[in-house]
């Protein structure tokens, strides 16, 4: 199974052992994916290379367990060697998301193969401008944000001269009309936030501690699949050439 061409990044799960509470990883998966949650990234910036494995390793199983390997896409963030050396393996891990600092989505593409899913983190800076040149060939999706600052990622949407920048509704709403590739949005989202983002457009939220920081990870993975199916969309009005 192609999992690019099933693509499902509506309700997508960051997770890595600083965000659970000190509860398993595949705990806080398995509640989220068997409530609705379509996509999966490891992401840990303390774990070892052998510890980021193991959790790939049990993550993959899992989904096959819940019988949702070739329907949730199973990511890890940053780390390209982890997915190189996970396929090596024998574990099935879709493929990676990278920001403007990590190595380049030309590169993983090259080195993954066309198969694999590569989502990119949009530009904090000139966003719009950013999505609409950008080269999008060797990308699946892009993540923005973020929506709200966040202690899981207190630089997020730090500018250089130490300012924070957050993301409107309206430029999240143009994001969506501009943005060639499907877009993802996260930082500081909660259930409340959904049915504003929905109407933006745009086609998922990324989350990590409204699901791995909840203390009933199933019940608020329920209630925000839910609410997130029952609202409505922006559709993109595309111009007649
Ligand atoms: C879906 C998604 N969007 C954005 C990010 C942030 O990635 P990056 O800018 O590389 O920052 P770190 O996550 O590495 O701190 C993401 N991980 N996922
Ligand atoms: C990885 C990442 N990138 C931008 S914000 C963020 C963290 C989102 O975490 P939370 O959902 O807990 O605010
Ligand atoms: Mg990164």
């Amino acid at each position: 199974m192609n999992m690019r061409s099933v693509l499902d990044i509506s309700a997508y799960l960051i997770v890595g052992p600083e965000n659970t509470k000190g509860r398993p990883v595949p705990e806080i998966v398995r509640s989220a994916v068997e409530n609705g949650f379509t996509c999966v990234q490891l992401r840990s910036k303390t774990a070892s290379a052998r510890e980021m494995l193991r959790l790939c390793a049990q993550t993959a199983d899992l989904l096959t367990s819940l019988g949702k390997s070739d329907e949730v896409a199973l990511l890890v963030d940053d780390r390209l060697d982890i997915v190189l050396a996970a396929r090596e393996a024998g574990i099935k891990v879709d493929g990676v998301h990278v920001g403007q600092k990590d190595i380049p989505a030309s590169v993983c593409r090259k080195l993954l193969g066309p198969e694999a899913v590569i989502g990119l983190s949009a530009r904090a800076d000139a966003l719009i401008d950013y999505v609409t040149h950008c080269d999008t060939k060797d990308m699946d999706y892009f993540g923005a944000g973020p929506l709200h600052a966040t202690p899981s990622k207190p630089e997020a949407g730090r500018t250089p001269d130490g300012r924070m920048v957050t993301r409107s509704l309206d430029e999240l709403t143009q994001l969506h009309r501009v943005s060639p590739l499907p877009v993802v949005v996260g930082g500081g989202v909660k259930a409340a936030d959904l049915p504003a983002l929905k109407a933006c457009g745009v086609e998922g939220f990324f989350v990590i501690s409204a699901i791995a920081g909840a203390d009933d990870p199933a019940a608020a993975a329920h209630r925000m699949t839910s609410l997130w199916r029952r609202c409505p969309s922006h559709s993109k009005i595309k111009s007649k050439g």
